[in-house]
């Protein structure tokens, strides 16, 4: 189900290459002195531009012969050529289900039969998951169709379709630094580059140029779902500045291999996405992003376990409850969980895992004090046996009203590669969009594009990656708000607030025009039909409906 929204109003112009909406954005500044409390409401006029014109995107994934690689790979054909698949239960179709634009919907307001929900996908002009060429890299040569097979994720009569579709996938040789991940992992390099780090970010760069040019697609993405690294440390003169950071590489100092790839990929101006834990923004790693107007954008893919952390705790904050502890289990059978089994790149992980709760925490001084927060426990364990099928076992202990005690246990079970691979596609193409987004404010007289520390993937990830001094926000509900409203202001269409005053005062106080969706409107007996089969509908937004003719 997909329509065609055309926003009618004269804030809105529609040219052969760009959407431009007039907007005003409208926030409020505080002042707090002691208990009192001014809060000033600000309007900034401004103009949001979107390029219409959707180009050819290739991905390059960093680890691309591992379970979410593949799977994601797997995932796209089988959608691109409708493959359907018996199982035990049924035949199964091909489905994006997990992808924010490819499977939910945004309210775009009321019709005459009520709320119109449209798919998020529609909203904006963007890239088709289908129509994505992929390429990358991973240190173990093995080609797709065998790693598909070895990761152990999807069905065995999807992957006997896909396997001629897979077996020529060749990954390319990447950057192997083994300290930085598992020695466990150490068997599965054999496709490793050679020569020194200067040459291997060379050769990355190369790599690039390459897809680029033998697949034709206009722009690349480049995103890191290989293996969790630890931490790298920061320090002055090694890689706190983008100036010392490509002096290191030249050197050949310590610089983890997902930095040399947000290196490589920046200078070759690419997206960088960081789908793991480990800080490969390096401070000048930002500074170089920024300096060359690239986005980088991570930390973590949220897929599962942490997705409802986000969630859970937003709802027991937000309604009043203090949750006093937080113990997050899992056990997983994969190599992911083979590689965290390591003690350096499990924390990596934890501390991801564990920061999530930050934000909802603060909002909230009556629960807690300055500087209190619930215990929080984070627990991976490996288990073979369980492989992609991560069993996650969560317990939430919070206080209620008089001493009460409230614990919610919960039993997870995440196939993670299944609930990664949307999250991969969401975050490459919500990327592409904002590379043809600019905005105008009021008084100035260029269009600037969103900074390079692309803030607005934070619903993705565990660790949103934000601009310096900017505000982390984890809390699910607010990060999925901030991307549909910035959209619906690409739009010229006012954020979503969900008051719904029209249902809640005494009198309909719409113009005539707009049906009140309730007994006491007589309906028009026939909506027009305008440009064949767009219906108007009230507050002239159309929608293409699939059917043309209908009445009321
Ligand atoms: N739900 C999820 O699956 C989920 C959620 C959040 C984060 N992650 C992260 O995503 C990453 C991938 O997860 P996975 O389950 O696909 O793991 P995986 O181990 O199956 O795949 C990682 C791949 O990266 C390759 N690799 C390792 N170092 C490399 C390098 N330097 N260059 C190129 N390739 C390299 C490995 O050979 C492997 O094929 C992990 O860091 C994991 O923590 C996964
Ligand atoms: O489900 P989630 O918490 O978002 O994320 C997952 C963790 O629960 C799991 O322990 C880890 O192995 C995966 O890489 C992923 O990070």
């Amino acid at each position: 189900m997909s329509v065609n929204i055309h926003i009618n109003s004269p804030n809105v112009k529609y040219t052969d290459t760009h959407i431009e909406a007039l907007y005003a954005y409208q926030t409020t500044s505080v002042h707090r002195d002691g208990k009192k409390v001014t809060v000033t409401p600000c309007t900034t006029e401004m103009t949001f531009r979107t390029e219409r014109r959707v180009p050819r995107l290739g991905v390059m994934l960093v680890g691309w012969g591992g379970n979410n690689g593949t799977t994601v790979m797997a995932a796209v054909l089988a959608n691109k050529l409708g493959l359907t698949w018996k199982t035990k239960t049924g035949e199964k179709k091909a489905n994006y289900y997990g992808s924010l634009l490819q499977a939910s919907t945004v309210c775009l307001g009321s019709g005459l039969e009520g709320e119109v929900n449209v798919p998020f996908r529609d909203l904006l002009p963007m890239v088709h998951p289908n129509d994505i060429v992929f390429d990358g890299w991973d240190i173990s040569s093995m080609d797709l169709a065998s790693a598909m097979e070895r990761a152990q994720v999807l069905d065995w009569s999807l992957q006997e379709q896909l396997r001629p579709y897979m077996s020529d996938l060749k990954p390319r040789p990447s950057i192997y630094i083994p300290e930085f991940i598992a020695a466990n992992q150490e068997s599965r390099a054999d496709n490793i580059l050679s020569g020194t780090m200067a040459e291997q970010v060379e050769q990355i760069r190369a790599d690039i140029r390459d897809f680029r040019q033998s697949s034709g697609v206009d722009k690349v993405i480049v995103l890191w779902t290989a293996n969790t690294e630890r931490f790298c440390d920061v320090i002055p003169g090694v890689n706190d500045t983008a100036k010392s950071l490509l002096a290191t590489i030249q050197a050949g100092a310590e610089v983890s291999p997902s930095t040399l790839f947000a290196v490589a990929s920046i200078l070759e101006g690419c997206a960088y996405i960081n789908g793991s834990p480990q800080n490969t923004f390096v401070p000048g790693a930002v500074e170089l992003a920024m300096q060359r107007g690239v986005f980088i954008g991570g930390d973590d893919f949220k897929s599962g376990q942490t997705k409802i952390k986000s969630v859970l705790v937003d709802f027991l904050v937000s309604a009043g409850i203090k949750p006093t502890s937080i113990v997050s289990y899992n056990h997983l059978g994969n190599n992911d969980g083979k590689n965290l089994s390591a003690p350096q790149q499990f924390r990596s992980k934890e501390i991801s895992k564990s920061n999530v709760v930050d934000d909802m925490v603060q909002s909230n001084p009556i629960l807690y004090q300055p500087g209190e927060k619930p215990d929080h426990c984070v627990v991976i364990k490996y288990v073979p046996c369980v492989g992609d099928s991560k069993r996650a076992m969560d317990e939430y202990t919070s206080e209620i009203m008089m001493g009460g005690i409230n614990t919610i246990a919960l039993h997870n079970t995440c196939e993670d590669s299944l609930l990664a691979s949307p999250i991969i596609l969401d975050l490459v193409i919500l990327t592409e969009l904002c590379q043809r987004i600019t905005v105008q404010p009021q008084g100035e007289e260029d269009f600037q594009s969103f900074h390079s520390v692309l803030a607005l993937l934070s619903f993705l990830c565990k660790a949103p990656l934000v601009p310096c001094g900017t505000p982390v926000i984890n809390a699910f509900f607010r990060q999925r708000a901030s991307i549909e409203n910035i959209m619906r202001a690409c739009l010229g269409l006012p954020p979503q607030n969900h008051m719904l005053l029209e249902h809640k005062l005494q009198r309909n106080f719409l113009p005539p025009h707009t049906p009140h969706v309730g007994s006491d409107m007589a309906f028009p007996k026939k909506v027009a039909l305008t440009n064949g089969n767009h219906i108007t509908l009230t507050n002239g937004i159309y929608a293409h409906e699939e059917d043309a003719a209908r009445t009321l």
